[in-house]
């Protein structure tokens, strides 16, 4: 069965498809083949403008309807989503090489969950009363306006849609930027939202890497920027964005600490290492790629998770067989095949994998680092890929100190059958996202973000909504008023 990955334009912008080839090219190409499956074009300077400026128009109308109406639009385009998961994540699949098997559970429809949480929340939206003793006030809570929405390659219609629901669920307006590595999906999100009754301009995607991504942020009319991507980016569009104080939202890099204790169970444990590196061929923010194991149990650990790599299906990502894709671009499998010499190099043991298989496509091999120390490059740095990096701890204290001793702060895991030692644990563990005997959930309802240098603010959740809107203050008098002169 072919598929079609080729989309009717580059860009969506005030409610339709649109095509400016003045714009650079950007092969669209399936990691699993190399095949190029499409081209879209950069955003020029007039699609930029086009978008930016349909997306204010559009937003004063949507702000003035109410939360229920909104929600109503957002609830309709999450039935939508659900009803062509299949086509969705074929798309998905293509776009990024992660296999049909994930795809189907994880990403159209963690945006579905995203767009039906935020769509049934917009009608509750509401400021507070504060009874002040004779006087009064209230809040109101209003939308900031036009938000920028920039996404990474490894999640790109859940990264559109969990930045989409809260912005317009709060009655903001958007302009979506892809990753130009995976720039089909947003496109179809896009599609969507019209279909169910977004006003046109509400939500618009234009494609190009960073340069364009750099034009929308610096533009004057634009109020907040979530951006999902890498530390070094980070600080850039932070940078950029603090020079009129916009709002912003930062889901970056990780390296983040699993700790297995040695009363843990041995499977789950092993299950939870195998999620939090190998899931989406390990290129997931979250990843618990510092898999701390309690010395006693080291051994055991390592032999279970040799027995469990034996069921990797590496493949034709479209067949459901397939449990295993390849990296997303030939640049990202040189970089982790460079993290992986530099960890033989430094002195790491090879346990599984550290090949780069032949033939078509971005293939690495589900690897296994174990005797990895602190001070080595694969244990500081994030890699972004199928490589994980175990590591020996001796007590609670000694995990504690280590796995706190990066700049990072994304997720971190705990396995142990001691509950209470998990929540010890969990409470000094400085990240924003954390796990107890499980590793990588991300249902709607949690919020999820980072500490340190992995971001700022959160998506999902009842937490979203602060990002995505502003109080006003108001105070009432009752009485006269008593002025000095
Ligand atoms: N915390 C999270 O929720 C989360 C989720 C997914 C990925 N990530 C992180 O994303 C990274 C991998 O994704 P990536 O390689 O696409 O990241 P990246 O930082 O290279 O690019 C992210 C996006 O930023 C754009 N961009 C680049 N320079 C820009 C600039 N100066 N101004 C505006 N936009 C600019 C890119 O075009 C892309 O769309 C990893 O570090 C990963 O941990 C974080
Ligand atoms: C839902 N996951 C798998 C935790 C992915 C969140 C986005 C990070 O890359």
């Amino acid at each position: 069965m072919t598929h079609t990955a080729q989309p009717t334009a580059s860009h969506f912008v005030n409610g339709t498809h649109l095509e400016d080839a003045a714009g650079d090219a950007i092969e669209v190409i399936h990691p699993a083949t190399g095949a190029v499956i499409a081209t879209v074009h950069a955003a020029t300077p007039a699609v930029i403008e086009a978008a930016l400026a349909g997306a204010v128009a559009a937003q004063a109308d949507w702000a003035a309807r109410t939360g229920t109406e909104r929600g109503r639009v957002l609830r309709r385009a999450a039935d939508l989503i659900r009803a062509r998961n299949r086509e969705l994540s074929i798309l998905e699949t293509l776009d990024t090489g992660k296999p049909l098997q994930e795809t189907l559970v994880a990403d159209a429809s963690s945006g579905a969950d995203a767009l039906e949480y935020f769509g049934g929340m917009a009608g509750t939206l509401t400021g507070q009363h504060v009874a002040l003793g004779a006087n009064w006030g209230y809040t109101i809570r209003e939308p900031l306006g036009l938000c920028v929405g920039i996404g990474a390659w490894n999640y790109p219609t859940q990264i559109a849609c969990w930045k989409a629901a809260p912005a317009l669920a709060c009655g903001n307006a958007m302009v979506f930027k892809p990753s130009e590595v995976t720039p089909l999906c947003a496109l179809k999100i896009a599609e969507i939202l019209v279909e169910a009754g977004a006003p046109p301009g509400l939500f618009n995607v234009v494609q190009g890497a960073g340069a364009v991504g750099a034009a929308l942020v610096a533009d004057p009319r634009v109020a907040k920027v979530s951006l999902t991507g890498s530390v070094p980016t980070g600080r850039k569009v932070y940078a950029a964005a603090a020079q009129a104080m916009k709002h912003v939202t930062m889901e970056l890099g990780g390296k983040s600490p699993l700790i297995v204790f040695h009363d843990a169970d041995l499977d789950d444990a092993v299950g939870g290492a195998i999620l939090g590196n190998f899931y989406s061929t390990g290129q997931v923010c979250s990843n618990g790629t510092r898999v701390f194991v309690q010395k006693g149990i080291r051994d055991a650990f390592l032999a279970r998770l040799t027995e469990r790599l034996a069921g990797v299906r590496m493949g034709d990502p479209l067949d459901e067989a397939t449990n295993f894709g390849p990296m997303a671009s030939a640049a990202q499998r040189d970089i982790v095949m460079g993290y992986i010499a530099q960890g033989i190099a430094e002195g790491a043991r090879l346990v599984a994998g550290g090949g780069c298989p032949e033939g078509p496509g971005f293939w690495v091999e589900p690897t296994v680092f174990a005797d990895v120390t602190d001070a080595m490059t694969i244990a500081r740095e994030e890699i972004f890929g199928p490589v994980m990096c175990v590591l020996d701890f001796t007590d609670e204290e000694e995990a504690i100190a280590r796995a706190n001793a990066t700049d990072f702060g994304l997720s971190a895991g705990v396995f142990t059958r001691d509950l209470t030692r998990a929540h010890r644990v969990i409470a000094r563990l400085q990240a924003g996202t954390c796990f107890v005997n499980s590793y990588n959930d991300a249902p709607v309802e949690l919020p999820f973000g980072g500490f340190k240098m992995s971001g700022l603010g959160r998506e999902n959740a009842a937490a979203a909504i602060a990002h995505y809107s502003q109080l006003k203050s108001v105070f009432v008098r009752m009485g006269r008023v008593a002025a000095p002169f």
